[in-house]
């Protein structure tokens, strides 16, 4: 084969990886400040993932500018090379002993200090491969009254609550109804993710469960609903985010 279709054939595959095709959607909402930058990263750094550009992590700009979301510098052709930071990513074999490493640790694997984020104006996308390509699209809590324009094509939600911050809780609970009354995520699975367990005056998740009345939302939900306690700040309970994601994938993106 010449080396001119290599070329051609190696851009073909690009090309097909960025346009989404034979990946997973998955949308990640909740309000400002819950820590849906900072799990992106956490992830990021576990996993092998590309990221899009233009509204990416900080992204500012036309929301939504398909282009500019994925006119981002890509990272490493196969996703298994360098990292975000040119850091060697893990190997399939290792993101494994990652996950058993975490488990073994209660959850607290060591990530190394959490990274810097900010307010996320726009979305942020990053394509993480566990077992099948996973593209997570986060949205901007000041983003909330155009959320609904995402909807479409999402085959999973991660929703986040702050469970350090009861004055949220309700606007947070608002959303959530919202999200699950919305006709177009009527097939999407949904995971609840209650933050920011690791500071000490957190709510427990009987507690928020019983505060926005979870059980009988459950019962009325047309979705199929998990709830997780984590810390994306320690990594407390990010092995259980990525299981529920592979197995949710597996069968539904
Ligand atoms: N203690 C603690 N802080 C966290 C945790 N997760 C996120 N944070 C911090 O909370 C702040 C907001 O986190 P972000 O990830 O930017 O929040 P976000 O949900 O992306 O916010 P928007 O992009 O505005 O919607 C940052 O200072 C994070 O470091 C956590 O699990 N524990
Ligand atoms: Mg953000």
């Amino acid at each position: 084969m010449s080396a001119e279709l290599r070329v051609g054939l190696a851009w073909l595959s690009e090309l097909r990886l960025s346009s989404g095709a034979g990946s997973g959607m998955c949308l990640l909402l909740g309000a400002t400040g819950v820590g849906k930058s900072l799990l992106v990263k956490r992830l990021q750094t576990i996993l092998p993932c590309r990221a899009g550009g233009g509204g990416g992590p900080e992204g500012r700009g036309d929301p939504r500018g398909a282009g500019g979301e994925r006119g981002g510098v890509r990272r490493g052709r196969s996703g298994w090379g360098r990292g975000p930071a040119g850091e060697p990513s893990l190997a399939p074999l290792r993101v494994l002993d990652f996950l058993a490493q975490l488990s073994s640790r209660d959850g607290k694997g060591d990530l190394g200090d959490p990274p810097p984020t900010r307010p996320t104006v726009g979305t942020n996308l990053t394509d993480i491969v566990a077992q099948k390509k996973i593209t997570i699209r986060e949205l901007g809590g000041c983003m909330g009254p155009i959320w609904s324009s995402y909807y479409g094509n999402c085959h999973s939600l991660l929703f986040m609550v702050d469970a350090s911050n009861p004055t949220q809780l309700s606007a947070s609970c608002v959303q959530l109804l919202g999200l699950l009354s919305a006709e177009e995520l009527a097939k999407a699975s949904v995971l609840i993710l209650f933050n920011k367990i690791d500071l000490p005056c957190y709510m427990t998740i009987e507690e928020m469960k019983s505060l926005i009345r979870l059980p009988d939302l459950m019962a009325c939900a047309k979705q199929n609903i998990t709830t997780l306690e984590i810390s994306a700040w320690k990594g407390t309970g990010l092995s259980d985010v990525l299981r529920w994601l592979q197995d949710t994938h597996r069968t539904n993106g």
